[in-house]
């Protein structure tokens, strides 16, 4: 039989679930020295947030198949590591989205009628009045942060309650807010304009201390801001300063930068200005039922040799069609990402063409991997191969699929074309013998470089000196360069240079390249 074992608390149901095909070892809080001594025993791991997986776990996890996450977020799991040893990593994307939007609308409350204040107080025999004037929210405009599941949810709710609502979330369509009775807005009006703010955003590089000092500075003095989304969206130190500068009335946060949140935390002096819980966001009995059987379900399936139905990293194919399509599927997530980054902002139109050897193989798979790739700027660990097309749709991406089998450069190859906002640009790659993926054209220029983590890309003016002038440019920088090309279509034209770095581009350095004479656009890229 194979073994499970379940290191973070879930609802009994999913035990039972797991028991049908399973030894099942319930083992809470273990350190993570135990845990990674006795994980090779496994093939299976249930978690929710407590536990960390981490890479030194999953390199001696030799007999893993599946990591099931009770809930949305996959920040605790070393999702790379995991896809590299071929694990499945899954979670519950939708489980506790209703438990989290009503959170967010509890704390709303809360802070608004000094509820917890007001409870402390007539619990310690006081009957004060005077103290716990509120405020209405009726009427007041509420700007949501990331108007996905759980932004979507809050507006719904807050519009019942006769709030206005703005919106300000770059990857969402004018329609789709509209739909959601929403005014689309950028966040400097949605900082100056509400009254309450509510954060529904994933954290990622972009949205990193989002809300911080310069943030504050422009809110009303009556403001009231809400987390419930993840900690490290807001500068906390910034945050409490703001708070007692009076730069803003209030803030109620559920998620914070370092959970447990730490006991000298100056988030704790600031009395009734702010109302603190510890990620409860997800926290009812409805949505641990709900994760425990989503992932629980998808376990068990998995471990039956089944396809899962919310995987983060393996598509829900059979095994045998998910074998041989593996390759072609990571070449178009990362054609998908790459060529989403290079557009930024709103996509609204992607073309999937398939080329040569792939025109015939199961062409929705690839299209569902490169609108993945393409939405994981946007959603992360949210997108998966099941909701992927659903997402794109709701965002107003209009997908159109091609097949050439007569473009014969390479085996297979994909090229993706994806126009939005801020333009147009297109990507083509290929695998080569040994699988290996190679990026073989940006915006119709011909290279042939593999995907690597951090890359820089500029459109340039074919000339001598310009290669020199951004090398010294990253090298004042720090930044080491690994490998460089350059693709033309005619000498002294116009041309594309792809650069893999070792670091990380540091900020500023790209109103820096911008600046070098000949250089008409520059992008960097993360993958
Ligand atoms: N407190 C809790 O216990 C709890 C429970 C569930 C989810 N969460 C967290 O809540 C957040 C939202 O979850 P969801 O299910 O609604 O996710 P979602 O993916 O449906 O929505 C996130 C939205 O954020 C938008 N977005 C991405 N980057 C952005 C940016 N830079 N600026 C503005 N918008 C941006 C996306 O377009 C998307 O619409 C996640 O971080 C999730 O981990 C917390
Ligand atoms: O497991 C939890 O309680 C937190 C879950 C929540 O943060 C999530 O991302 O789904």
């Amino acid at each position: 039989m194979p073994k499970v074992l379940v290191s973070d608390s879930i609802d009994q149901v999913g035990i039972d679930i797991l028991s049908q095909v399973a030894q099942v070892d319930v083992k809470i809080g273990l350190p993570p020295e135990e845990l990674v001594r006795i994980i090779p025993e496994y093939d299976a791991l249930m978690i929710r947030s407590g536990t960390r997986v981490t890479q030194e776990m999953i390199e001696v996890a030799d007999n893993l198949k599946i990591i099931g996450r009770a809930g949305v977020g996959v920040d605790n799991v070393d999702v790379p590591a995991a896809t590299r040893k071929g694990i499945v990593v899954v979670n519950s994307p939708e489980g506790n989205t209703i438990a989290a939007a009503e959170h967010a609308l509890a704390m709303m409350l809360s802070l608004s009628r000094y509820i917890p204040d007001a409870n402390q107080s007539a619990k310690s025999g006081k009957w004060d009045r005077k103290s716990f004037i509120g405020v209405e929210v009726y009427k007041k405009t509420l700007g949501i942060v990331g108007l996905g599941k759980i932004g979507s949810h809050v507006a719904a709710a807050a519009k019942a309650m006769g709030m206005r609502l703005l919106a300000y979330d770059p990857f969402i369509s004018q329609e789709r807010a509209d739909q959601i009775g929403c005014r689309l807005v950028d966040l400097d009006l949605l900082i100056r304009e509400s009254d309450y703010m509510t954060l529904h955003i994933p954290k990622t590089k972009e949205t990193y201390h989002l809300f911080n000092g310069e943030v504050f500075a422009k809110m009303k003095p009556t403001a009231r801001l809400i987390n419930c989304a993840r900690g490290g969206v807001i500068d906390e130190a910034a945050l409490a300063e703001a708070l007692r500068n009076g730069q803003l009335a209030g803030a109620a946060l559920d998620v914070f930068e370092n959970e447990p949140l730490e006991a000298d935390s100056p988030l704790r002096e600031l009395g009734s200005k702010i109302v603190l819980t510890p990620h409860l966001g997800a926290s009812t009995e409805e949505a641990q039922v709900n994760v425990a059987i989503d992932v629980a379900e998808q376990i068990r399936d998995v471990l039956l040799g089944l396809p899962a139905r919310s995987a983060v990293n393996i598509p829900g194919l059979y095994p045998d069609v998910l074998e041989k399509l593996k390759p072609y599927l990571q070449l178009a997530e990362t054609l998908g990402n790459l060529v989403g980054q290079l557009a930024g902002g709103r996509v609204d139109f992607l073309d999937v063409r398939l080329q040569g050897e792939l025109a015939g193989t199961n062409s929705q798979a690839v299209v569902v991997a490169s609108l993945k790739g393409l939405l994981s700027q946007a959603l992360r660990e949210r997108v998966n191969y099941v909701n992927a097309s659903i997402e794109a749709k709701e965002r107003g991406i209009r997908v159109i699929e091609t097949r050439d089998a007569s473009v014969t450069d390479y085996t297979g190859s994909l090229h993706l074309e994806a126009k939005g906002t801020l333009g147009s640009h297109s990507v083509t790659g290929a695998l080569l013998g040994d699988q290996e993926i190679r990026i073989t054209s940006v915006d119709d220029f011909p290279i042939n470089v593999p995907p690597t983590r951090y890359m820089l890309f500029t459109l340039h003016r074919d000339m001598p000196g310009i290669i020199g002038k951004i090398g010294s440019l990253l090298g004042s920088f720090n930044v080491n360069i690994a490998s460089m090309q350059v693709g033309r279509k005619i000498v002294r034209g116009e041309a594309v240079m792809v650069l893999s770095l070792d670091d990380p581009l540091p900020e500023g350095i790209l109103a820096e390249i911008m600046k070098v004479s000949g250089i008409r656009d520059a992008y960097t890229v993360t993958l």
